[in-house]
């Protein structure tokens, strides 16, 4: 088995026009892609792979730097790999039923089909959830799991109903519940319940619904920045099973995996991107000092209520 270091698998990584996907050149030639969230992070990477494997992909989010940024990069890297791929973007805000319409209606009015919908786009705050205000709670759930399902309500009505396609949704490590993160932990988990319910109505249309949910671990300088902290990831790795954080090429894999017809028979599912994480513990949060909460048994019962009580209790 060949040992490679951490640092090593970085570095790679850092070379500007690297890129060897495990996935077959011209595995999706033909097909056409949305991936919200393109612009960066896992977006981004998931958009590069897709291209590389001769996919035609249209990157959506709100902020028009962000896409103007990203796509001049993928473009630049495109061209250094000879590839040969058409890279289109369009702005939209998930949460915004109109635009979601104008996203969908526009990529099949250009390229005349819609194989495949990635649904990265998303994110949160840090807080814990008492002090969450209904604005921020509002804007965290219409993100992720309203965004979620419509994106996936529009693709499926003016595309893939009559045509078949995949779908990949976006959870996160909320198994064990989400401290410091109720917001986006209850719609992430509502992402994996509509994943769920959306592979089994499909089906029938042919079309696959899965998700991929990654740990609290997935090193980008954007979700870095989103937590207004760029050594946010500092210390996590030593805390996952497998002892390192993850890359942004590790989600773009398993979603290419997805979308690809070697998981023609899978639907409905959620795969782990976490390094064993999850099964272990929840890195991000400490318990607080405090002392034990009260304990219940029927002498303890007794005990504080005294004989007379219990009596008249019988
Ligand atoms: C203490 C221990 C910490 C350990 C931390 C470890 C963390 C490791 C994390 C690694 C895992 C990574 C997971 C990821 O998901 S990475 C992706 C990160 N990227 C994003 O989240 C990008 C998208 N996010 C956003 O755009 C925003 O977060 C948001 C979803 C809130 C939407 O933003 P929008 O622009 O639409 O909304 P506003 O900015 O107008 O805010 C609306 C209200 O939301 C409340 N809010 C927003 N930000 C905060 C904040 N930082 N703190 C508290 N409250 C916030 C607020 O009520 C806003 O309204 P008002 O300002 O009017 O009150
Ligand atoms: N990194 C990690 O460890 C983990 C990440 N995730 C999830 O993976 C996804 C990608 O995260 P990552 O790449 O790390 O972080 P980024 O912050 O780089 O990515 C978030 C992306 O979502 C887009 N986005 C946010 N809100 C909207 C919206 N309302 N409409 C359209 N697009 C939107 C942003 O673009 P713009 O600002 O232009 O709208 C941005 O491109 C997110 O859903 C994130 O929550 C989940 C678990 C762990």
């Amino acid at each position: 088995m060949s040992q490679r270091s951490s640092s090593t698998f970085e570095n790679e990584c850092q070379k500007p026009f690297a890129l060897s996907s495990v996935f077959r050149p011209g595995l999706f030639e033909g097909r056409v892609a949305i991936v919200t969230g393109g612009g960066t992070g896992i977006g981004k990477a998931i958009a590069k792979e897709l291209l590389f494997l001769g996919c035609t992909v249209v990157i959506a989010s709100r902020k028009k730097d962000r896409l103007a940024s990203g796509a001049e990069e993928i473009r630049t890297w495109l061209t250094h790999t000879g590839q040969q791929a058409t890279l289109h973007v369009l702005q939209c805000n998930i949460r915004n039923e109109e635009e979601v319409k104008s996203l969908i209606s526009t990529t099949v009015l250009t390229y005349g089909k819609l194989d495949f919908l990635i649904n990265n786009g998303g994110g949160q705050f840090i807080s814990n959830t008492a002090e969450i205000r209904l604005k921020g709670w509002n804007a965290v759930v219409e993100t992720n799991l309203t965004g979620t399902f419509l994106m996936c309500r529009e693709a499926y009505n003016q595309w893939m109903k009559h045509h078949g396609g995949v779908i990949v949704n976006m959870a996160m490590d909320m198994w064990k519940g989400s401290p410091l993160m109720g917001h986006s932990g209850a719609a992430r988990a509502g992402v994996v319940n509509l994943t769920k319910t959306l592979g089994v109505e499909w089906a029938q249309s042919n079309v696959r619904v899965n998700c991929v949910a990654p740990g609290s671990s997935i090193v980008s300088p954007t979700a870095a920045a989103n937590y207004g902290d760029l050594n946010v990831f500092d210390g996590i790795g030593a805390t996952i099973p497998m002892k390192r954080t993850g890359t942004v090429e590790e989600v773009s894999s398993a979603v290419c995996f997805l979308l690809s017809p070697g998981a023609s028979f899978i639907t409905g599912e959620t795969i782990r991107i976490d390094g064993g994480q999850s099964f272990y513990t929840t890195p991000t949060y400490s318990l607080p000092d405090s002392k034990p909460t009260d304990k219940y048994s029927w002498q303890s019962c007794f005990d504080a209520e005294g004989p007379e009580a219990a009596k008249s209790k019988l």
